[in-house]
């Protein structure tokens, strides 16, 4: 039995090097359960490097992070793992797959239509334009819901205002089921998370 508040995510004293620079320093993060945590900064500043640390894919050079619960993550990278060979649903299937997801027909299907994926779902995604391969790759978040933390990088990136407005409905759900979330974002978020909190970035320390 899990409750409102109780911690999901913290990281503490981190420090992150890349190529033998340190480019982040961090005193302290927390996530709640039914909390969502906006990274903001400029090019560079570090939110890539903090997910990746966050999501336990990059070895810290000092600190800490500890998560919540065997039940896991889902991380996102910027990086759109969608094959152009394959088609939407297959496309959606692989990435279920491969973070070990989801993959009932059913909730296949439902995830399709609730990203308005389902008409075009036998198409190459190479016939897809950027804001259509975002959003398959983010259509697995619909089969992610045991997971309590997501950790995604740029997801509102190439999204048009519906795509945009998808996202805001699933990171609104899935803080409604106490889960919680930190995303990475250049754009300012849509009016549907106004509120959400956020921590800035600057390039070797946190503001
Ligand atoms: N593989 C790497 N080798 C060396 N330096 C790297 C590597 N990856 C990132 N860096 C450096 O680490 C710093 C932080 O990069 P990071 O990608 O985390 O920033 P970011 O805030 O996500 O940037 P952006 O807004 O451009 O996506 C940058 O100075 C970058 O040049």
């Amino acid at each position: 039995m899990t409750s409102e508040g109780q911690e999901l995510l913290r990281a503490e004293g981190l420090a992150c090097d890349r190529g033998g620079q340190r480019v982040l320093s961090l005193r302290r993060l927390t996530l709640s359960r039914g909390a969502g945590l906006w990274l903001r900064g400029r090019n560079g500043s570090g939110k890539t490097t903090l997910l990746r640390a966050l999501a336990g894919l990059l070895e810290p050079a000092a600190g800490e992070v500890w998560r919540d619960g065997a039940e896991g993550l889902l991380y996102v990278g910027h990086t759109l793992a969608v094959k152009d060979d394959l088609s939407v649903a297959e496309n959606l299937e692989c990435l279920a797959e491969l973070s070990a997801l989801e993959t009932r027909p059913r909730a296949l299907q439902g995830a399709l239509v609730r990203w308005q994926l389902w008409e075009r779902r036998h198409h190459p995604a190479r016939r897809l334009s950027q804001g259509l391969r975002r959003r398959v790759s983010l259509a697995r978040l619909d089969l992610a819901a045991a997971r309590p933390l997501w950790l995604l990088d740029e997801p509102f990136d190439a999204l048009d205002d519906e795509g945009q407005a998808l996202l805001a409905q699933a990171l609104t759900r899935h803080r409604l089921r106490q889960g919680g979330w930190v995303l990475s974002s250049h754009q300012g978020l849509p009016a549907q998370l106004d509120g959400v909190q956020a921590l800035w970035l600057d390039g070797g320390a946190a503001a």
